[in-house]
């Protein structure tokens, strides 16, 4: 916005609401010089043509009225912004009637120095009263016009105002301007300096002004060597004016970045460490130096323990683990290409977009975003990509949905807010137009968990990349398909005009190959391929979900390691070898049965998983007891905190069904809704009173006795073993038993609970 108060500025259109009319091309401007003149050799048809461009011509808008005050197009305007004590310059660029037939204008603006968001970047030698044209336009209502303005070189205004300042007093001030460069205030990049009498005089100059604009902020990695060596030029930057991959001004492009949710990984973070500081939400400050090369002189090179060559079951361990970024995500290719096509559209036209992402767990939705997230962002740095703004808010991290609004506000601004003033903020900045806005890309994930009463956060998110000024790309992320028809009735969903993408579950193909991809470079061979099929297929069957496949094969490589170390321990001389155990001079395994993953290997996985005395006994619990287990579960994933109050537990068992019962659109019952077989669930809500608006919900029976009961069996530790709002709860076993023992209980996941 710029730095022009409107206080300033007096209302040159009055207080009184006249109608704007249209001025149309007169039939004398046909002869203008500008226009080429029919000079044909056929005189006829130069007559015919002259005729019918003269009809042409008097369609065409040229100017607007109202009242006493005209403006035309190429003329500078002042802008009223709303809500603001600031006004914007814009050049109008065109008039036309908007969706509404409200009579608009598409605007090219011009940007401040102030609305340079890269304070690193941006150029120091700006004056008082510069203005920067932008390749950036909007269209805006003709009642946003608030008067004219004037744009000049600096030789000129200088002529005007010899001290190169407007009196106060004087009706020009706010109102005139210098303007001497070009600026894309996304990218920050600059045109050359021009002398603005030479480069617009009006109307006819439009489109080249328009095209010098846009051709001349395109960056170029050879800008950005120039220019960071004119910032800094005793600097001895690793790159020549031929500058190669590595060379990049490491960070200048980056993205902003804000990360708002708690440990998440971001996904550029393998490319980001070798290139940028870690951790930086704007990594525009880091520039890579040359460094001389250090030798440390052999006799004091000491090798550290953490030198020692990682076993290759470590490596399996840790590529297997779901916490590891792969460097590829095999089988989502064509998911990929559709998230990144349309991410990339959004990006370069300036434009909002909400992608809904189905599909059930473990089917790579979150990876494929942050893949997808992760290229942009290679893009931006490689000046093919204008900047843009990421961030992810996680249903399951934050304990309010009402969070989201201050996360969104304090990615876009920086500023923390309550989410009651976010809202506000964010409602105010989607519906008015800024030249300076930077895409911002939301990863809305676990939407599930962002269901309120209302509905109204869900809404908000889905409905705002659809204003006009908004440039927001959302893509929400959910476990069901038809999370926005049950929420949000079919009649809203439909208006919303959201792009879907489902995300199938892997059939075992797929999964043995996203389990090979995995173990690629890992030495020895220490897992046969019969093991990853037996492992996939057993998956397949069941769920197609990639985390399960993961996690089964991690833990056969957990066994085969401790059957290799039992082995190795009883074929070893009793002194330990110096090279730690189990590893040979190239590292790899030695070879023999034991220690490799087997097909058995595997089988004993998946039977020490599910066949354990605990998870036997989680499983057999009622219904109850597992709901207690998994709203504990939930509650201690959200807050981030291992203890919670039992009044804490029940909320969050009421959200989850919720869920379910406010399921208005459905036309299953309840209980066969809960439990596809009929019976128990239904018995226990309806007994308790527990009814379709979810209001008069009540404590479903057992509950209380439940909770004492898995107390007294160490499964959780309740303070003064009192089932009260008050008292302290915990797990007192491991929240991955919980959720193995859970996760594919059809009655936990009809609740919409996916663990
Ligand atoms: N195609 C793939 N290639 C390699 N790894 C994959 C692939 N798909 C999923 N994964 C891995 O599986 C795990 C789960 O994936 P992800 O979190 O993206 O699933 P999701 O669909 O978002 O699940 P949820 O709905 O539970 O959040 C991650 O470790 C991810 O890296």
């Amino acid at each position: 916005m710029l730095g022009v108060s409107r206080e300033d500025s007096d209302d040159e259109l009055g207080t009184d609401d006249y109608p704007w009319e249209w001025i149309y091309e007169s039939a004398e401007e046909q002869d203008a010089p500008a226009e080429p003149s029919a000079e044909d050799e056929d005189g006829i048809t130069s007559r015919k043509r002259k005729r019918a461009s003269t009809i042409q011509k008097q369609n065409r808008i040229v100017g607007a009225r109202m009242n006493d005050f005209e403006c035309a197009l190429g003329d500078t305007v002042l802008l009223k912004a709303e809500g603001s004590h600031e006004a914007w310059i814009g050049i109008i660029y065109e008039f036309l009637e908007d969706e509404e037939g409200e009579k608009a204008a598409n605007f090219m603006w011009f940007s401040s120095e102030k609305e340079i968001p890269n304070k690193e970047k941006k150029r120091r030698d700006f004056l008082e009263n510069e203005l920067y044209i932008t390749p950036s336009s909007d269209i805006n209502s003709l009642t946003t016009i608030n008067g004219k303005a004037r744009v000049m070189s600096q030789q000129a205004f200088l002529k005007r105002y010899p001290n190169g300042k407007i009196p106060r007093k004087s009706k020009e001030f706010g109102k005139v301007f210098i303007c001497r460069r070009g600026c894309n205030t996304r990218t920050c990049t600059y045109t050359d300096e021009f002398v603005w009498e030479d480069v617009f005089h009006g109307r006819e100059d439009i489109e080249t002004l328009r095209d010098v604009v846009k051709n001349g902020t395109k960056a170029t990695r050879k800008r950005w060597a120039k220019l960071a060596k004119e910032k800094s030029p005793e600097r001895d930057y690793a790159m020549g004016e031929e500058d190669d991959d590595d060379a990049v001004v490491a960070g200048l492009r980056t993205p902003k970045r804000a990360k708002t949710t708690r440990d998440a990984v971001t996904p550029g973070s393998r490319r980001r460490r070798d290139k940028s500081a870690p951790g930086t939400p704007s990594s525009h400050r880091t520039i890579k130096i040359k460094k001389h090369l250090e030798f440390t002189p052999l006799a004091t090179r000491i090798l550290s323990p953490h030198h020692v060559q990682a076993s290759p079951y470590q490596l399996a361990r840790t590529q297997l683990h779901v916490a590891s970024v792969p460097t590829s995500l095999p089988c989502r290719e064509s998911e990929f290409s559709l998230v990144y096509s349309h991410l990339e559209a959004a990006i370069t036209d300036g434009s909002g977009t909400c992608i809904y992402i189905s599909g059930t767990p473990g089917t790579g939705k979150t990876a494929t975003v942050r893949e997808v997230v992760s290229h942009l962002d290679a893009a931006v740095r490689n000046d093919e990509l204008d900047d843009f703004i990421f961030v992810e808010i996680n249903g399951m991290k934050i304990t309010d949905p009402h969070q989201a609004y201050s996360l969104l506000w304090e990615a876009l601004k920086g500023q923390r807010v309550s989410p009651a003033q976010a809202l506000d903020l964010l409602e105010r900045e989607f519906s008015h137009p800024s030249p300076r806005r930077v895409p911002c890309v939301v990863l809305m994930d676990e939407l599930d968990q962002l269901v309120t009463k209302n509905q109204g956060v869900m809404y908000n998110f889905f409905n705002w990349p659809g204003l006009r000024h908004s440039r927001l790309i959302v893509l929400a992320v959910a476990n069901t398909m038809d999370l926005p028809e049950r929420t949000l009735s079919n009649k809203i969903s439909s208006r919303l005009g959201l792009t879907r993408i489902t995300f199938p579950g892997y059939n075992h193909e797929q999964l043995m190959r996203i389990v090979q991809s995995r173990l690629e470079g890992v030495p020895g061979h220490i897992v046969d391929p019969d093991a990853v099929q037996f492992a996939a297929r057993k998956v397949a069957a069941v769920s197609g979900d990639a985390r399960r496949a993961l996690d089964i094969c991690r833990r056969a490589v957990e066994l085969a390691e401790a059957d290799y170390q039992t082995h190795t321990e009883k074929t070893m001389p009793a002194t330990p070898s110096k090279r730690g155990r189990g590893a040979t001079e190239d590292g790899t395994k030695k070879k023999g049965s034991s220690g490799r993953v087997t097909i058995e290997t595997v089988r004993r996985a998946i039977n020490e998983a599910t066949s354990n005395p605990l998870q036997l006994y989680l499983r057999s619990l009622p219904f109850a007891a597992r709901l207690l287990l998994t709203a504990l579960l939930m509650r201690t994933q959200r807050s981030g905190v291992a203890e919670s109050t039992f009044g804490d537990v029940l909320d969050e068992m009421h959200r989850m069904l919720k869920m379910v019962i406010t399921d208005e659109n459905s036309s299953r019952p309840l209980h066969l809704l809960l439990n596809p077989k009929g019976g128990g669930t239904a018995d226990l809500y309806a007994a308790n009173g527990i009814s379709g608006n979810g209001n008069t919900m009540r404590r479903p029976a057992g509950l209380s006795i439940a909770a004492v009961d898995l107390t007294g069996a160490g499964i959780i530790n309740l303070e003064g073993q009192k089932p009260e709002r008050p008292s302290k709860v915990r797990l007192a076993v491991g929240d991955d038993e919980v959720r193995l023992a859970f996760r594919d209980d059809p009655e936990i996941r009809a609740l919409g609970v996916h663990l």
